[in-house]
């Protein structure tokens, strides 16, 4: 029988392992959970596995089997139908790069933000309205000929635009200008509130959140070093905001790994049978769905 240990949560990881390639896994026996409603910020310094841990969530890499990566009690890898109907989004990296894409391949064309917006299929007239209005996006807008900000809130509007139930941020907010960020914020808030979506933030920018979150996590190389809620935070008493208490953490982390490594050697990958498998961890096979 299936051992369900997700108790009603959004998200629930569950003894995670992963690596990329045959290097030292990222991370190991990696636990975390993250109730519905909830807008959690994740916190890490640069290549403590955010953005691989949002990936994972997201669906983009199998980990595991169906049980290790939970999202709305689904597998984040397996169950597709999450991503295909919308209740699982996923905003990351930008398309500066790639306007368009077929896997790591980039399509060049003349695309408007109408063309885009008004092309995704089955969505409420009145929400996609909102979000035109909320980004502030002119519908004549050239694809190929717009500013880096302008772009990004085409695309944080066509991740929008369907009803998600869990939205994983991996730092969207970086180009757009304060006004656009903090209404965005507020929308994301309005969405938790109304319709008990739950978010996940990574970010460094911390402007504004003390009371926009509601819970924070915070990894180092790979470790949950915490998940707590935001108002059971003691660090918030003793520090002015969030940014001197992460900026704490961050300092105070160098000095432990240049005492001693987080990962003893036992937990260091053996190169095993299992390494050739086409069943293994893989990146790769999320290209192709
Ligand atoms: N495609 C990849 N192949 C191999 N190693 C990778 C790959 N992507 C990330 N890594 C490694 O995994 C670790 C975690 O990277 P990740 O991008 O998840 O960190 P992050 O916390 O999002 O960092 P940042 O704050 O800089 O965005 C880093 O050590 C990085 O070098």
């Amino acid at each position: 029988m299936e051992d369900d240990k997700s108790n009603g949560s959004s998200i629930h990881v569950n003894g995670m392992q992963f690596s990329y390639d045959s290097q030292t896994p990222l991370f190991f026996d990696f636990n975390l959970n993250i109730s519905p409603a909830s807008r959690c910020l994740l916190i890490g310094a640069n290549g403590s596995g955010k953005t691989t841990l949002l990936k994972i969530l997201a669906g983009k890499h199998m980990v595991g089997g169906r049980d290790v990566v939970k999202v709305l009690n689904f597998s984040a890898f397996h169950d597709t139908h999450l991503v295909c109907n919308g209740d699982l989004a996923y905003l990351g990296e930008s398309w500066n790069k790639f306007v368009g894409s077929a896997g790591e391949v980039p399509l060049q064309g003349d695309f408007s933000a109408e063309h885009m917006i008004f092309g995704v299929e089955g969505v409420d007239p009145a929400r996609r309205e909102k979000l035109i209005e909320l980004l502030d996006i002119d519908l004549q807008w050239r694809m190929h000929k717009v500013s880096d900000g302008q772009r990004r809130r085409v695309q944080i509007c066509l991740g929008l635009l369907h009803p998600f139930k869990v939205l994983l941020l991996d730092e969207v907010t970086v180009d757009l200008d304060v006004v656009a960020r903090m209404d965005l914020l507020d929308f994301f808030k309005a969405e938790c509130e109304q319709r008990g979506a739950t978010i996940v933030y990574a970010t460094h920018i911390f402007d504004g959140l003390e009371t926009w979150a509601t819970h924070l996590v915070y990894i180092q190389d790979g470790v949950n070093r915490k998940t707590e809620k935001l108002s059971e935070l003691t660090e918030l008493k003793s520090y002015p905001n969030l940014l001197s208490v992460v900026k704490s953490w961050l300092r105070s982390e160098t000095k432990i790994e240049k005492n001693k490594p987080l990962n003893p050697p036992s937990q260091v990958a053996k190169s095993t049978p299992f390494d050739s498998s086409p069943f293994r961890s893989s990146r790769h096979m999320a290209y192709y769905r």
